[in-house]
Parts: structure tokens; C-alpha cells; sequence
């Protein structure tokens, strides 16, 4: 199902935004890091959070990247938060150090998962809900609650009819 709900409003986004806003992201966190400013890791949660990691990994020159699999959501439908794969044990410890990058925080449930297992991470998405704010550490665009965010590997170019055209 790609069509919006009824209530909710469409933010479609373009592989050049969510590039601009995964760099911006980037260049907030740089400097951050709890050694001398330097992060450990990014851990992208997967599978989301992998092209705004990689993106940021890049910018921050950081070469050890790993992926956190949790599955929320059945298209539209939210399920459960699990933990499908986890990342390697010793390189996360209790998270200090390691950098945690989603696309987006809505419910805040995936990061409320992810921070219980490592408590002293840095979590950051490119995109926030409200709802979801306070499990987020550092973001760049906030949207409202009832607003659904198309991701470009969601969609594709189509044509649409002229306006003069339509019943
Ligand atoms: O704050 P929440 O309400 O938990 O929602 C946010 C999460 O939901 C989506 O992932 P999804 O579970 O759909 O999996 P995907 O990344 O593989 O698409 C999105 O990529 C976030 O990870
Ligand atoms: O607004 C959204 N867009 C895409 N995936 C999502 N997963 C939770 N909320 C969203
Ligand atoms: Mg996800």
C-alpha cells in the first residue's frame, strides 16, 4: 500500500534532499564525539537508516560502520518492535562512542528499543515526529504527526496527467 492515509499529509522526498539533509546531519555531529570529539562507529538501523549512515559515515570519515535490524512497521502498519540482527557485541559495549543513524523517528518505538540495549549512544535521524522527539538526540527536519514521509526508494517517476485533463 503507497497511497497516504486519509487523515495524513504526503512529505515526499528526493535523493537530492534526503543527501543535502543526511549531509547536514553529518556536519552537526562532527566535533561531538565523547573522545576528543571523535566517534568509534555509526550504526545504521537497518534498513532505513543505511543510506543516511552511509552518507554520514563519509563525512565524517568514519570507516567502522554496522547495521541494527528492527522491524516496526508492515508498509503503513505498525507492528511489535524485534530486533532482527544485532550489532557486534564488543564493538557497541554500552554504546558510548557509537553513533546510531535512522531516516526518521515517528512513534520513537524503534529508538526506544534500540537506546534499552545501549544506553549511552548518540541517536540521530534525519527526519522527526514529535511523538518521537524525545528519543532522539540530534535530527535536521522536524514534520508534523500527521504527515507520512515517502522515501525516494519508496517511490518512482510516473506520469501524471495535465491538470486540463482530469474528470
Ligand atoms: O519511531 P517509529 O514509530 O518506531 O518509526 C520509525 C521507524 O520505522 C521505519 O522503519 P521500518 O520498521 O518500517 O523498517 P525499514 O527501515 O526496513 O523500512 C523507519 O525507517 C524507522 O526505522
Ligand atoms: O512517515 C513515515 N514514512 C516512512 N516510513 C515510516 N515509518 C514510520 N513512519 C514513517
Ligand atoms: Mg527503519
Amino acid at each position: 500500500m503507497t497511497d497516504r492515509l486519509p487523515h495524513e499529509k504526503g512529505f515526499h522526498i528526493s535523493w537530492d534532499q534526503i543527501h543535502r539533509d543526511s549531509r547536514a546531519l553529518a556536519w552537526r555531529l562532527d566535533g561531538q564525539g565523547p573522545d576528543n570529539g571523535a566517534w568509534k562507529a555509526v550504526v545504521a538501523i537497518t534498513r532505513g537508516g543505511m543510506a543516511p549512515a552511509m552518507i554520514a559515515s563519509r563525512e565524517l570519515d568514519i570507516r567502522t560502520v554496522d547495521t541494527i535490524s528492527v522491524k516496526s512497521y508492515d508498509h503503513q502498519d505498525q507492528s511489535e518492535a524485534k530486533v532482527l540482527k544485532a550489532p557486534d557485541a564488543d564493538l557497541m559495549g554500552d554504546g558510548t562512542g557509537i553513533l546510531i543513524i535512522d531516516d526518521l523517528v515517528d512513534s520513537g518505538k524503534t529508538l526506544e528499543l534500540v537506546r534499552a540495549r545501549y544506553p549511552k549512544a548518540h541517536f540521530a535521524t534525519v527526519y522527526a515526529k514529535p511523538k518521537g522527539r524525545p528519543q532522539v538526540d540530534t535530527f535536521i527536519t522536524e514534520v508534523s504527526q500527521d504527515t507520512w514521509i515517502f522515501f525516494p526508494w519508496d517511490m518512482a517517476l510516473q506520469y501524471v496527467e495535465p491538470y486540463r485533463g482530469k474528470d
